[in-house]
């Protein structure tokens, strides 16, 4: 996906000429102070929200945003809400039956969503993402309410699925979690991406970042 000269004004301008590109088999970082625009970028690039200038080549490749307080049928159980997604999707449901094999989700999915605490709401949109599998996964927040087994659980599964050809781009305000996760850090500030390879030490890139956000 190439983004180019992208700008968005609500009542001031929040992008100018916002230009990045991402490439297949690899993790993205979107770090930014509160209020700078990561939640308006995201919801650009997955085609929910419109733009004023420029334009986004996605190349024929499939997007899908996990948005930072997920939305589900509460008052029916996390399986039933993902047997629903797999209905609408036309998603096997024995793909549905494998992810919840191997997840920790199986020990809480028969219960009602509206019982679920925040971090098992944001398990159950990340198995939605994982379900449905697009080129380009776009998260925001995603595992700042996960408890510390269930972030190293899924920095590996963003990773692997990232390994299959696909692209993840998650918006976090936590540094050592991008330097672990990601190979790019976007750097939003003054209303523009920096792209950077993540070359940089764990204090490193804190500093680079703290000094240039
Ligand atoms: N629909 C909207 N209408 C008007 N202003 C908006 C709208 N959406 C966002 N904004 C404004 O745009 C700016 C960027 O908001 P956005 O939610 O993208 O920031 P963010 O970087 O995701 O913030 P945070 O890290 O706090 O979640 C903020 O000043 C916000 O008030």
């Amino acid at each position: 996906m190439i983004i180019n000269n992208l700008s968005k004004s609500f009542s001031e301008e929040i992008l100018h000429d916002v230009k990045f590109r991402l490439d297949s088999n690899k993790v993205y970082s979107l770090l930014g102070r509160n209020g700078v625009g990561k939640t308006t970028l995201l919801k650009i690039i997955s085609n929910l929200m419109e733009y004023d200038s420029g334009s986004i080549d996605s190349n024929g490749k499939s997007v899908f945003f996990v948005p930072e307080t997920p939305q589900f049928l509460d008052y029916l159980s996390g399986y039933e809400n993902l047997r629903f997604l797999c209905e609408i999707k036309n998603i096997p449901i024995v793909n549905l039956e494998n992810y919840l094999k191997d997840s920790n989700i199986k020990s809480f999915v028969d219960e009602l969503v509206i019982n679920y605490s925040h971090g098992m709401k944001h398990q159950l949109s990340l198995a939605s993402a994982f379900l449905i599998s697009p080129d380009i996964l776009l998260l925001d927040e995603p595992l700042t309410s996960l408890d510390p087994i269930n972030i190293e659980i899924f920095k590996r599964m963003l990773r692997e699925f990232a390994d299959k050809d696909k692209t993840v781009l998650i918006s976090t305000h936590i540094i050592p979690i991008a330097h672990q996760l990601s190979d790019e850090i976007l750097l939003l500030s003054n209303k523009q991406i920096r792209q950077l390879k993540n070359n940089y030490t764990e204090t490193e890139l804190t500093e680079y970042v703290t000094n240039n956000i």
